[in-house]
C-alpha cells in the first residue's frame, strides 16, 4: 500500500492529514478528529502478506480481539487507544498524537544515557509492562521505536499486541526477511521469539533488557548485517559485557542487565519491576545518585492519575452514546506528564583514546559495527584511527620513518591492517534462513548436568533448517551444530542450542586436516624481526566458545548472586560435592572470573582477515601466516582491561622453518599514545623461538626510543613442557598472568617464571607471527581475572 496515497482519507471520525512515519506493521498519520475535535495519531495496520478474503476475515477478527485487550489498558505509561475500527479492509487505531518523538530517536541522538536517567526510563517502561502483563496482555515487540516520549519526558509504551495481529500469518522467517520492512526487529527479540516458540511475558522482559542494555551502552548487544545474523546471536551468544562498554557501570548493575538477557526465560526476572528495582539498587549501592523524585516518578503518576481515557471500540454498542464521556476522559499528550522528570543531560561518550583522530574511510568497517549507535562508532573510529594514523595497512606502504609507527628489532616495519571487515560469526551474510531448533532439542528445555551430556561440546548434525510458516515450530533444513552450553549464573546447568554451520567456513576448508609436517631444516640466519600491530576497537563480546571439545562460557565478573531470587536459584541447584552437578558447578566457578573467551574458530571479535593469505579463520582456528618476512601481528579489538589479568592462548605452528627467527607468541599491554606529535607504540611480547632447543622470550617494545625500541626482559630455554615442532602434538597453551608489574609465564600448565617490569601498565592483547612462511594456528583465547 502506498501510505502517502491515504492522506485525505477519512477513517471513522478522523481525516488523515500527514504521514508521520511508517514501520513494518503499518503507517502512522497525523489526523484531525471531528468528534471530539482534536489532533490525533492514526495508525493504519498493514498485514505482512497479501491476504485472501478468508485471511482478511481472520486478520480483522484478530485485530478486534487484540486491540480490544490492548485498548483496555489504562496506565500512565501506556499510550491510550482512543478508538479503533476498520473501513474498506483497513484496520486502524486512533491514539493521542505524542510529539516528543520516540526513545529510539533519543538513543540515536544521545547514545548512552546518564545512569539515573536510565533507571528512570526503565522504571516507567517496567511499570507499563507489569501492568499489561497483569491484565493478560503481552506486547511481543518491545523496542525503543515503540516507546513514545512526551515533551515533558514521560514514556508511553505503544503498539501492544500489534505484532500478533499483523504477523500472525507469517513465520519468523517471513517476519524478519519478508517483503516490506521486517516486523519485529530481531535487535530486541527474545531467543524464544527468534525460533518462533510460543512466548510469554518473559519475552517482553528480555526485550526490556535489550533496551536497558542499549540505554546503558548506546548499542544493542548483538550486531549483524542481516536480521538472521542478529537473531542467531540472541539464540546463541551471551551479550558483550555492558560494563566493558560503559566503564562507570557498577558490576552489580551489569549483573542485572545480563540476567535480564538470560537466554532461558526461567533465568530472567519474572516481573519488570524486579528488574527495575534490582537495577536501581545496584546503582544506589555503588553510590550513584538516582534522584528520589525520578525514581518515584511513575508511582507519582500512578497516584495522581485516575482514568486517562475510556478506550471504546467501534464495535462497542455503547460507542455512539459515550462520546462525551470518552472525550472528557481523553487526555492530550501534553497532559500526560506531571513534570516530575528532569531534562535530558546528554549522552555519554565512551572511549577516551584518540578521539580526535579520524578513521580513514577505506578502513572503516561496515559489518559488525555498521548498525552501531554513536558511542560504538565513536570508539570504532577512534581505535581504527590509531592504526590509520600510525601503522601501515595491508597493501599500503605505511610509515617508513622511525617514530611514526612500529619498528621491528631489525628495523623493518610490519604489515598491518584493521580488523574491520565486520564478518559475522554465526550466519552467512546472505542467509535468509531462520535459526531453528529440531523438536528434540528445544533450546530452552534442557538443564542437564555436564555428566549427562558427556563432555561439553559440539554435536554435529545435519538436516534441514527452515522456519515453518504459520507454525510455532521449526524444522532443520540445513547443517547445524547442536551445542550444549552452560547457563550463565546457573552453575551446573546447561542448555541445548542450535548453531548453523557457516558455509564460509566450509569454503575455507572446515574439516580438512591441517598438514603439520615437522620441519627439519635448521637455519642460523639472523633474521628479520618485523612486527605488526593493529588497531584497538571497542567490541568486547562475551561469547560462548566451542573448540577442541571444550566449551568456555563467559559471564560478568563476580558471580555472587545479586538478588534473593538468584541466591535461591543457586541453592535450589545445590547438590552434594562429587555429584555431576557439583563438578559442573566447580568448573563453572573456576570459570566465573572469565572476562572474555574467544575460541577463535569463528570471527567473533572482528579479527583482521585481510589479506586473506595472511589472516584467516580455518580449520577451527585463527591462522596468521607471515609473508615476505614482514612479521604479522594483530590485537584484540577490545578495551584494555585494568587490574590483574590472565591471558591464555593456544598456539600451534602449522608450517615454518626451524630457524631462530621462527617465532610466534602473544602481545599484551599494547597501546599507542601521542607524545610531542608522534605516535608512540608500546607493548610486551611473550614468544617462542620454535626450534629444537629453542627459547621462550619476554620483550618490551617502546618506539619512543627510536634507536633501541626492543628490550629483552627475560629468556629461557624450553623444558620438557614445551611441545616443539609442528602438528597436533606441537600445540602449546601459554598463559601470562599480569599483576601490576609482575608477569608470570606458564606453558602447558607449568609455571616457568615471574618477571618484574614497570614500563607498561595496561593495554590490549594480541598475537604475532614472525618469519616468512611461518603459519601459526591460534585457538582458545581467554582473558581471566586470575
Ligand atoms: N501516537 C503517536 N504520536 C506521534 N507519533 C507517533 C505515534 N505513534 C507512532 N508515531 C511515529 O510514527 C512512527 C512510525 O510508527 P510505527 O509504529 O508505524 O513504526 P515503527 O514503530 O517505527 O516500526 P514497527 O512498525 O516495525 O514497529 C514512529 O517511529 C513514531 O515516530
Amino acid at each position: 500500500m502506498n501510505a502517502e496515497a491515504l492522506i485525505g482519507t477519512v477513517l471513522g471520525t478522523c481525516t488523515l492529514q500527514k504521514l508521520v512515519g511508517q514501520g513494518g506493521m503499518g503507517a502512522v498519520y497525523l489526523a484531525q478528529q471531528s468528534r471530539p475535535r482534536r489532533q490525533v495519531a492514526v495508525k493504519v495496520l498493514l498485514p505482512m502478506t497479501p491476504l485472501s478474503p478468508h485471511q482478511l476475515v481472520a486478520f480483522l477478527e484478530r485485530f478486534r480481539r487484540e486491540t480490544d485487550a490492548a485498548a483496555s489498558l489504562e496506565h500512565p505509561n501506556i499510550t491510550p487507544v482512543h478508538e479503533y475500527g476498520e473501513q474498506d479492509g483497513l484496520a486502524y487505531l486512533v491514539m493521542p498524537y505524542v510529539s516528543g518523538g520516540t526513545l529510539r530517536d533519543e538513543l540515536e541522538r544521545e547514545g548512552p544515557l546518564p545512569l539515573s536517567e536510565v533507571a528512570n526510563y526503565l522504571e516507567q517502561v517496567a511499570a507499563a509492562l507489569d501492568f499489561a502483563h497483569e491484565h493478560g496482555v503481552i506486547h511481543r515487540d518491545i523496542k525503543p521505536a515503540n516507546i513514545l516520549k512526551t515533551h515533558e519526558g514521560r514514556l508511553l509504551l505503544t503498539d501492544f499486541g500489534l505484532v500478533k495481529i499483523v504477523a500472525a500469518d507469517a513465520s519468523p522467517q517471513v517476519r524478519l526477511t519478508g517483503a516490506g520492512a521486517p516486523v519485529g526487529t530481531p535487535d530486541y527479540m527474545a531467543p524464544e521469539q527468534v525460533i518462533g516458540e510460543e512466548v510469554d511475558t518473559r519475552a517482553d522482559l528480555y526485550s526490556l533488557g535489550v533496551i536497558l542494555y542499549q540505554m546503558v551502552t548506546g548499542t544493542t548487544p548483538f550486531q549483524g548485517e542481516t536480521p538472521m545474523q542478529i537473531a542467531a546471536q540472541h539464540l546463541q551468544i551471551p551479550p558483550p559485557s555492558p560494563q566493558m562498554l560503559r566503564p562507570d557501570l557498577p558490576i552489580a548493575a551489569e549483573q542485572v542487565i545480563l540476567r535480564a538477557l538470560a537466554k532461558r526465560p526461567s533465568d530472567r526476572y519474572s516481573r519488570a519491576e524486579d528488574l527495575s528495582n534490582a537495577f536501581r539498587s545496584a546503582l544506589l549501592s555503588a553510590g550513584i545518585q538516582v534522584e528520589a523524585n525520578i525514581i518515584q516518578g511513575t508511582a507519582k503518576f500512578k497516584a495522581a492519575t485516575g482514568r486517562f481515557m475510556t478506550p471504546k471500540s467501534l464495535f462497542d454498542p455503547n460507542w455512539q452514546t459515550t462520546g462525551a464521556s470518552t472525550q472528557s476522559a481523553q487526555m492530550p499528550a501534553a497532559h500526560l506528564n506531571d513534570g516530575a522528570l528532569p531534562g535530558m543531560t546528554g549522552g555519554m561518550m565512551l572511549g577516551n583514546q584518540g578521539q580526535s583522530r579520524k578513521l580513514p574511510t577505506a578502513e572503516r568497517g561496515s559489518g559488525l559495527l555498521s548498525r552501531s549507535t554513536s558511542a560504538m562508532q565513536s570508539v570504532t573510529g577512534t581505535a581504527s584511527a590509531l592504526t590509520g594514523s600510525s601503522i601501515p595497512t595491508p597493501g599500503s606502504d605505511g610509515p617508513r620513518t622511525v617514530g611514526g609507527g612500529l619498528l621491528s628489532r631489525t628495523g623493518k616495519f610490519p604489515l598491518v591492517g584493521t580488523g574491520s571487515t565486520g564478518q559475522m560469526p554465526v550466519m552467512p551474510a546472505n542467509s535468509t534462513e531462520a535459526p531453528a531448533a529440531p523438536d528434540a532439542f528445544s533450546p530452552f528445555s534442557t538443564a542437564q548436568p555436564a555428566s549427562e551430556v558427556g563432555s561439553l561440546g559440539i554435536f554435529n548434525t545435519t538436516g534441514e533448517m527452515t522456519a515453518q510458516a504459520g507454525s510455532n515450530s521449526a524444522k532443520l533444513t540445513g547443517p547445524v551444530k547442536v551445542v550444549q552450553m552452560p547457563v550463565p549464573g546457573q552453575p551446573g546447568r546447561f542448555m541445548t542450542g542450535i548453531l548453523p554451520v557457516v558455509p564460509q567456513e566450509e569454503a575455507l576448508g572446515i574439516g580438512e586436516e591441517v598438514s603439520l609436517k615437522p620441519e627439519k631444516t635448521k637455519s642460523t640466519k639472523k633474521g628479520l624481526r618485523p612486527w605488526a600491530v593493529v588497531s584497538l576497537v571497542l567490541v568486547v563480546v562475551l561469547i560462548i566458545a566451542a573448540s577442541g571439545g571444550i566449551f568456555w562460557f563467559v559471564r560478568g565478573r563476580g558471580q555472587t548472586p545479586t538478588t534473593a531470587g538468584q541466591q535461591q536459584q543457586q541453592q535450589a541447584t545445590t547438590k552434594p560435592a562429587g555429584t555431576p552437578d557439583a563438578n559442573a558447578r566447580a568448573t563453572a566457578t573456576a570459570q566465573a572470573n572469565i572476562i572474555l573467551s574467544d575460541p577463535l574458530d569463528q570471527n567473533m571479535h572482528n579479527w583482521l582477515t585481510s589479506p586473506a593469505d595472511v589472516y584467516a579463520f580455518k580449520n577451527g582456528a585463527y591462522h596468521i601466516t607471515d609473508r615476505g618476512d614482514n612479521g604479522r601481528a594483530t590485537v584484540l579489538q577490545a578495551n584494555p582491561v585494568d587490574g590483574q589479568l590472565g591471558y591464555t592462548l593456544t598456539m600451534q605452528e602449522v608450517q615454518g622453518k626451524a630457524t631462530d627467527t621462527n617465532s610466534f607468541g602473544m602481545l599484551f599491554r599494547f597501546s599507542q599514545k601521542t607524545q610531542n606529535g608522534k605516535t608512540v607504540t608500546t607493548f610486551y611480547s611473550f614468544e617462542v623461538v620454535n626450534t629444537k632447543g629453542g627459547q621462550y622470550q619476554f620483550w618490551l617494545y617502546n618506539d619512543a626510543d627510536a634507536k633501541a625500541p626492543w628490550k629483552k626482559l627475560w629468556s629461557q630455554n624450553f623444558g620438557a613442557e614445551f611441545h616443539q615442532g609442528q602438528g597436533d602434538k606441537a600445540s602449546n597453551t601459554f598463559k601470562v598472568l599480569m599483576n601490576g608489574n609482575k608477569f608470570t609465564f606458564t606453558v602447558n600448565g607449568k609455571e616457568l617464571k615471574t618477571v618484574q617490569d614497570d614500563a607498561l601498565k595496561s593495554g590490549q592483547v594480541g598475537m604475532i607471527v614472525n618469519q616468512n612462511g611461518t603459519e601459526v594456528a591460534f585457538k582458545n583465547l581467554l582473558l581471566t581475572r586470575s
